[in-house]
């Protein structure tokens, strides 16, 4: 894994370049005093790392994808910089501050995929066409042999012309990772994308993501309540540390947890 090649790496030998680094960074839920603030100290992700966050109910997991995938705004932050295939870096604490939202949904739809826990597709769209939407709001050509290429990586090639609700659940999380995979975004962020199938289904689906995702040099960010799930495939996993405030509020630090 790639993790394990970083760790042997010989001397003189460079890591891949960050794509995306959060440093010091907070948010604030809610209002004193039952406020929830998640403190970030430092979270890198580099080109092709499969990365786990795990934690309980509440403890900020969606809050930190949420941070991630550019739709929520850090209350603070020394440094948030995502790299760009077409553009470079880019300092997404000045396009947050500087009110540029025009910038910060191009980024969106070109670098990050997401997939949710009930998969997210749009009803009345086939499969084949939730992915096509995907390269479409991404400004990237139609490429219909990508698509299939990818649908058979996942074993969904024959449901492409299907709706969603024609689709068992796991093929439904299939193909909510073909269509977050499908725009060939740097980034791809995952919500608890198993919690609807069983366990040995989930497995399966985490497997071939991540299979694919390393082939497509794709960085995985994957939420999970559950850690046996990823414990064979994560190359790094994130944890969140508890604490309660005098005044009964929460603050939870996103903390790296060991090998
Ligand atoms: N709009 C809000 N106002 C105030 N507090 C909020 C708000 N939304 C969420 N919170 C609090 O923020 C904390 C983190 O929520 P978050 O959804 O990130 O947790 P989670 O780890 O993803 O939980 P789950 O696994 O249950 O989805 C929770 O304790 C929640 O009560």
């Amino acid at each position: 894994m790639l993790a394990a090649a970083l760790d042997t790496a010989k001397p003189g030998q460079v890591p891949p370049a960050p794509i995306l680094a959060l440093t010091n960074a907070v948010k604030l839920r809610g209002s004193p005093p039952l406020e929830f603030r998640l403190e970030i100290p430092s979270f890198i992700a580099r080109a092709g790392e499969f990365i786990a966050v795990v934690g309980e109910s509440g403890c900020g997991k969606s809050t930190l994808l949420d941070l991630l995938a550019l739709i929520s705004r850090p209350s603070d932050a020394s440094g948030f910089m995502l790299a760009d295939a077409e553009c470079g870096s880019h300092d997404i604490s000045a396009l947050w501050r500087d009110g540029n939202e025009r910038a910060l949904s191009t980024l969106r739809a070109r670098s990050v995929g997401y997939v949710l826990q009930t998969g997210g597709l749009l009803p009345f769209l086939t499969v084949g066409g939730n992915a096509e939407l995907s390269l479409a709001l991404a400004g990237r050509p139609l490429d219909r042999d990508r698509i299939r290429r990818l649908a058979e990586n996942l074993g969904i090639e024959g449901q492409l012309r299907k709706k969603p609700y024609q689709l068992s659940g796991g093929q439904r999380q299939r193909a909510a990772i073909l269509r977050a995979l499908a725009h060939n975004p740097r980034i791809v962020l995952a919500d608890e994308p198993t919690a609807a199938v069983d366990k040995t289904r989930a497995g399966a689906i985490v497997a071939d993501f991540r299979r694919i995702a390393m082939i497509e040099r794709t960085t995985v960010i994957m939420v999970t309540h559950d850690l046996t799930l990823v414990d064979d495939t994560a190359d790094r996993r994130f944890g969140f540390r508890l604490a309660t405030t005098a005044g009964g509020g929460t603050v939870s630090t996103c903390v790296a947890l060991g090998a």
